[in-house]
């Protein structure tokens, strides 16, 4: 397995993370644990930070909290300098709750509702990026009434859609996000907002996808925009100051994936900005990204312990752990694929390929189809890395099982900033009707 960020193996072959033995963290707060490192985490914020210019009044950072959102995380982000892009009421909650400061939430999502719409305008968040005629003219009417502007950003589906090996531009965009660009929908968006009250024109904002490595969808993405932010201000008069392009922005799973440094991201994009809007002189928009899974990805680890084993000669052998899709959904739902190392057998070559699959009740309940590694036995400590993102805001807990805690570590300490849930937890929202009292 590939070590990422502060991942070290010590002098007894044990894998260590933020200088803290995982063999001891797992024993400490039991498994599964979701383990966060720390400096990993700040050194991804400052590469974006840098290399964008925020600085340098070039850029703003926002961390997409849906890659991994709590109490700590928003302190750690804003402590970055960094923005935070929230896409429901309840990720809004938290940021709130943990003081983030509210200038810097950006507040999206294709179906807000009244009541978050009240919440955000309660709250002064910095901008709403707004995703249909109904947000804007709803939130037109609740900002007027209460006597304050809202800033938005419009949302357009810009006709690039970029996977991870390739990208293709469609004239008819089938999307539930946004404004479409190419059938006249984000100009219609556009004439309209102009003639609304409580709301300020900011500028606009597309995503193209996630787990991006080729940097051509984004140049195109900025031509595009561009071009519509062009022909905004021939006919409304209307000038995106603006320019959000979301995240996407690829990282390391397994040695299949060959991410780029952040670098070369914000120097495609912030060359296609200077040229672009000098060629259609238009003044040069601050850029916008929205960064989640690169923030965080590569910077969570889950700890789980082995249990049984299952050898099908000839056919595989399946190594159960006490975790699976429940805390990571991801390799049920997507195909993903990600890498495993033994914590308390760190040092020690692969000798066999082994199945990883999970404790639910589905035979598509699997972490890794194939892993390289050591001779597994029941107690080993074994570690996937680089689940930070999507792992637990995707978590469930189906088939009762309670959610992971998660361990925040750096220079030799953790502390705790998920609790485990247990089993008081999983019944805390349950209610018996008088009528099932039990009777016999
Ligand atoms: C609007 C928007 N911004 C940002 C992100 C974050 O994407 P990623 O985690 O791939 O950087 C997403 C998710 O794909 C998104 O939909
Ligand atoms: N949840 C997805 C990415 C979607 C991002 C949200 N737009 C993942 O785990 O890869």
């Amino acid at each position: 397995m590939h070590l990422q960020g502060t991942m070290q193996v010590n002098a007894q072959g044990r894998l260590t993370i933020g200088g803290c033995d995982v063999v001891e963290l797992a024993r400490e707060f039991g498994t599964p644990l979701y383990i966060f490192d720390e400096d990993c985490i700040r050194n991804n914020c400052r590469e974006f930070y840098r290399a964008f210019g925020v600085k340098e009044g070039l850029a703003k950072v926002i961390y997409a909290g849906k890659a991994f959102l709590t109490t700590a995380m928003c302190r750690i982000i804003a402590s970055e300098g960094l923005g935070l892009d929230v896409v429901s009421g309840g990720e809004l909650y938290t940021a709130l709750a943990a003081g983030f400061p509210v200038e810097n939430i950006y507040f999206h999502g294709n179906n807000k509702s009244y009541a978050e719409l009240c919440q955000a305008l309660e709250a002064g968040i910095g901008r709403f990026v707004v995703d249909n005629f109904a947000e804007l003219e709803l939130l037109s009417r609740l900002s007027t009434e209460r006597g304050q502007v809202a800033r938005v950003i419009l949302r357009v589906t810009p006709g690039i859609e970029a996977h991870t090996h390739h990208y293709i531009r469609t004239g008819q965009i089938d999307s539930k996000f946004g404004f479409t660009l190419p059938n006249g929908q984000a100009m219609e968006a556009a004439r309209r907002l102009k003639d609304l009250p409580g709301i300020e024109f900011k500028g606009l904002h597309c995503h193209i996808g996630s787990q991006i490595f080729e940097l051509e969808p984004y140049s195109q993405a900025v031509a595009v925009m561009l071009e519509l932010a062009a022909a905004i201000k021939e006919a409304t008069g209307l000038i995106t100051s603006e320019l959000d392009l979301g995240g996407g922005f690829g990282i390391y799973y397994t040695a299949e994936d060959h991410p780029r440094p952040v670098g070369a991201y914000a120097e495609t994009i912030l060359t296609r900005v200077r040229e672009e809007a000098r060629a259609l002189n238009l003044p040069q928009p601050l850029v916008i990204v929205e960064p989640g899974r690169a923030i965080i990805g590569p910077a969570g680890s889950t700890a789980y312990t082995v249990g049984t084993i299952k050898e099908i000669p000839g056919v595989r052998k399946y190594v159960a752990v006490d975790g699976g899709m429940a805390d990571n959904i991801r390799p049920a739902l997507y195909g993903a694929k990600y890498e495993a190392i033994l914590a308390n057998k760190a040092n020690l070559p692969a000798t066999e390929t082994v199945a990883i699959t999970g404790k639910c009740c589905e035979s598509g309940d699997m972490l890794i189809w194939e892993a390289d590694l050591p001779r597994v036995e029941a107690g080993d400590i074994l570690v996937i890395s680089c689940t930070g993102a999507y792992g637990y805001t995707m978590s469930s807990n189906y088939n009762r099982l309670g959610r992971p805690a998660a361990v925040l570590v750096r220079e030799g300490n953790a502390d705790l900033i998920l609790k485990r849930e247990d089993y008081n937890d999983l019944l805390r929202n349950d209610v018996v009707p008088a009528r099932l009292v039990w009777t016999r």
